[in-house]
């Protein structure tokens, strides 16, 4: 095994604009890897800290690298996020910022797979993954936090479930994509796009169910397999604690009314994946939720478990969910991302490998969803830093 001999760290830019962290770790025989960190907007509650970039490499440098560099072997990912966590001693990453650990975490893991000579996905995963790959979640239709003026549910996602291949499955999202803006178009209704590239058009939301139902129907009938619809309702950023309601403009649902709005949905437009349908502190009406759909779809918890098992595990107590959706900049290492998927497939609830409404070119957790054998990535359609995923998983398919 070869040792870290470098760790070095800069501020580079994001799909938003802002800066985030990017760092490059250095082997002793020569291996390299580069990785950077994603950031968010709408935030769980209890996720791991982000500071602000500049902050977050210079305690990173101060604590953290001198931990690492002739310290730790670049294979040896859990000792490099032990080091992370043992530099930074918090439980929530406030002190070098989650943003340095992440990006370190897995620019070692990259070093330690070129120090091999095997593609990263082998390195996480080992020799007999990378037969199976995820399918890939495209957001199509958005609004909430991630575009102003758009419907309340924050992300609308196509799902080529039967899709042979996942260069079938890119394809068949990047169609629905381009069906929405064609009927979009055709009912004269202008829209930009939002954060993750979806469009984000100024209608309510049972229009958007129409739209994105139409536009999936026609790729199925063009593809010829199985295109089904999935959610990310962002339920945290609907709910008002004090009114004990989740609003959508003027009109308001209690729990009671948000689990039966959701059931119906999932019933009527055959939905194969919700997301935070509910509140991020809510275990109880997600366990009720999960109760009455949960045979039928994956009831997935993004601000509810922020990638953490202590989270999952009362998750678990409390039948709360089916999946786990995990990003590993929720956490703040490779390692801990890991222990989540372990535990929720030993649990019977799904792993959703995600991106964030913040990205960069980094493809690491296209590696992360076929080495864990994950069944689904949530990683947007278009736009360049979505590409970068969706490109990489064509080229891990095809042995590239
Ligand atoms: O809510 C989400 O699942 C993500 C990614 O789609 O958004 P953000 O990164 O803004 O939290
Ligand atoms: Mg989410």
């Amino acid at each position: 095994m070869t040792l870290i001999a470098d760790v070095s760290l800069r501020r580079i830019l994001d799909s938003r604009g802002n800066g985030t962290v990017e760092a490059e770790v250095t082997t002793d025989s020569g291996g390299f890897g580069r990785a950077a960190a994603p950031s968010g907007a709408s935030t769980g509650e209890y996720e791991a800290i982000e500071l602000e970039p500049a902050e977050a490499i210079a305690k990173a440098r101060e604590l953290a690298v001198p931990r690492l560099v002739g310290e730790v072997f670049a294979g040896d990912q859990r000792g490099v996020d032990q080091a992370l966590h043992g530099a930074d001693g918090t439980d929530d990453f406030s002190k070098i910022g989650a943003n340095s650990a992440v990006a370190i975490s897995m620019a070692a893991a990259k070093a330690g797979a070129d120090t091999q000579g095997i593609p990263l996905y082998q390195h996480l995963g080992g020799a007999f993954r990378g037969r199976n790959f995820p399918v890939p979640l495209g957001n199509v239709v958005g609004g909430g936090e991630h575009a102003a003026d758009a419907t309340h549910i924050q992300e609308f996602l196509a799902a080529p479930v039967g899709a042979p291949s996942v260069v079938d499955a890119v394809f068949a999202n990047a169609a629905v994509h381009q069906e929405v803006h064609d009927i979009l178009t055709g009912r004269d209704i202008a829209a930009g796009k939002g954060d993750e590239g979806a469009w984000a058009p100024s209608v309510d939301d049972a229009e958007a169910f129409e739209i994105v139902a139409e536009a999936t129907e026609r790729v199925e009938d063009e593809f010829g397999f199985e295109v089904r619809m999935g959610l990310d309702v962002a339920g945290a950023e609907l709910y008002d604690a004090d009114e004990g309601v989740y609003s959508y403009g003027e009109r308001t649902r209690d729990t009671a009314a948000q689990i039966d709005y959701i059931a119906d949905l999932v019933d009527e437009y055959d939905l194969v994946y919700v997301e935070d349908p509910l509140d991020e502190n809510d275990y109880e009406a997600f366990a009720d939720l999960t109760e009455r759909v949960g045979a039928e779809t994956l009831i997935c918890g993004d601000d509810l478990f922020v990638t953490n098992t202590d989270r999952l595990a009362e998750g678990i107590e409390q039948g709360a969910a089916n999946s786990i959706l995990i990003k590993p900049n929720q956490i703040g290492t490779l390692t801990d991302a890991f222990d989540a998927i372990e535990l929720a497939v030993e649990n019977g609830y799904e792993p959703v490998v995600s991106h964030r409404s913040g990205e960069t070119e980094d493809a690491t957790i296209a590696h992360l969803a076929v080495a864990t054998d994950a069944p689904f990535i949530k990683t947007g359609t278009v736009g360049g830093e979505r590409t970068a995923k969706l490109n990489e998983l064509i080229r891990i398919e095809d042995n590239a």
